[in-house]
């Protein structure tokens, strides 16, 4: 743990955002002219973050709750008489931990100086700061922060409208694949391994990674290269977690599946394992899914997982009997939501969100069956430090309120970026759940499928 939780100070402001092409987002246009330190969005609705008013990193098999710690005794100090329990917009933690606790990766929360919500047509900014903002909003100190992030209120009525200085979207410099830690064919020869391992009855399911390196002719724009992932996969959840320190890295992607969202008592989950790719039609995809047992097996060893693991922080958790299809501009998946209600403490509290994230990481969508003799032979088969990929991202609130996704579908900056945070070099993960009969060479092209949304980011498909 590195930090001293500070007092924070916060002021509220609605606004305006106005308007962009039809079938646009306008959060998503705005993105793709920031420099975000975290983000979150889907379907043009969303967080985004700007700068940093504090932040906490921790490590090792206690990053779960030392983070949480940080963030429980972080105080706040509202401006304008309003306290985050009344204000509109609380203040959130863009959060990334890491898959294992053997990682290098260094788990963190991001606490933005400038906070921009936009949901059900309504935008507020909440500026957060260190010291006790002497203006109002609409005065020097508020436009102050906004011009350190490209940014100006324009007038108007009934709310000042948000603009972005600067015209375009910056245009991402030619790109190109590089080799991962390990060659195609090894990775075929760890699944090769791993069916073994499954066959002499050590696993029943394993979910096995492997990487790609992706470098940049020139600095890659952080914003725009979001935007895009947020305009393809708009139903996925783009995420963005910035890196605090020069040895830390920066995390984005667009994950399809959902580890838990918190709502006051309320939980839930998108479960995702059985995949096909979308080259076949949605008939064909339904067949190969819907009624293979294979496909079911690994499906149903994730459910399982997941509502086993968060059965005693619960009061009730249901799933469905039988999972549907989703259909994603990459692949196919079986999806099931998984709901429930958490369980109060004697004194009437919740669970925290990196406590119920704790208990559900890692599922069988991305560790495998049981959890500890897949987490032991994924370690020695991939030969790779996942770092935050397949961990939690997303962020949470002062009020208990979460998003944490499963990182998948993205990818970790190799570099800071520089001032301009903008990385040169990104290595992209994309792993498989591998059961009885699972043929190795379709592994490997399920991987390549699950790269494509990031590949594409980033101008390579
Ligand atoms: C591990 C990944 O996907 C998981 C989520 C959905 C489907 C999966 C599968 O069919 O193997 C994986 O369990 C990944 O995208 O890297």
């Amino acid at each position: 743990m590195n930090a001293q939780p500070p007092l924070l100070h916060t002021v509220t402001v609605e606004v305006n955002l106005g308007s962009s092409a039809p079938g646009d987002s306008v959060l998503v246009a705005l993105l793709g002219r920031l420099t975000p330190t975290g983000a979150w969005l889907r379907e043009g609705e969303g967080l985004i973050g700007l700068g940093q008013a504090a932040s906490a990193a921790a490590s090792g098999p206690r990053r779960f709750p030392e983070l949480a710690q940080w963030w429980a005794s972080v105080s706040w100090n509202p401006n304008e008489g309003t306290t985050p329990a009344l204000s509109p917009l609380s203040p959130v933690a863009f959060t990334s931990v890491a898959f294992s606790a053997e990682s290098d990766y260094s788990s963190r929360l991001i606490v933005p100086e400038l906070l921009i919500s936009h949901r059900e047509g309504r935008t507020h900014l909440l500026m957060i700061s260190a010291e006790p903002h002497e203006a109002v909003p609409g005065t020097a100190d508020v436009d102050a922060v906004l011009a350190r992030h490209g940014l100006r209120l324009k007038a108007g009525d009934p709310l000042p409208e948000l603009v972005a200085e600067g015209s375009a979207v910056p245009q991402l410099p030619k790109t190109s694949v590089e080799p991962g830690t390990h060659s195609e064919r090894q990775y075929m020869n760890a699944v090769t391994a791993g069916l073994s391992a499954i066959a002499e009855g050590t696993v029943e399911k394993l979910v096995l990674a492997r990487d790609v390196a992706v470098r940049a002719a020139a600095p890659v724009h952080t914003g725009a290269l979001l935007a895009r992932l947020a305009q393809d996969y708009s139903e996925c959840w783009t995420y963005y977690v910035h890196s605090t320190s020069a040895a830390a890295r920066a995390v984005l992607g667009a994950t399809p599946e959902m580890l838990v969202r918190l709502r006051g008592d309320r939980v839930s989950s998108r479960v995702l394992a059985g995949t096909v790719d979308r080259s076949w039609s949605p008939q064909e995809a339904e067949d190969r899914l819907l009624r293979d047992a294979k496909q079911h097996r690994e499906h149903d060893l994730a459910v399982q997982s997941l509502v086993e693991q968060l059965a005693p922080l619960t009061e009730s958790l249901q799933s469905p009997a039988d999972p549907r299809v989703l259909q994603l501009p990459n692949v196919y998946h079986l999806a099931s939501d998984v709901t429930g209600q958490l369980t109060r403490n004697d004194d009437g509290a919740l669970p925290g969100p990196l406590q119920v994230a704790e208990r559900a990481h890692p599922t069988a969508a991305v560790c495998g069956t049981p959890t500890r003799e897949a987490g032991q032979l994924l370690q020695m088969l991939e030969g790779l430090d996942r770092g935050p990929f397949a961990g939690p991202v997303g962020w949470m609130d002062t009020r208990g309120n979460a998003d944490f996704g499963i990182a998948l579908r993205g990818a970790v900056a190799e570099d800071t970026g520089g001032p301009a945070q903008c990385p040169t070099q990104f290595r992209l993960y994309a792993g498989c759940g591998i059961v009885a009969n699972s043929v190795p060479e379709d592994e490997l092209a399920e991987t390549r499928a699950k790269l494509r949304p990031m590949l594409a980011a980033l101008g390579l498909q």
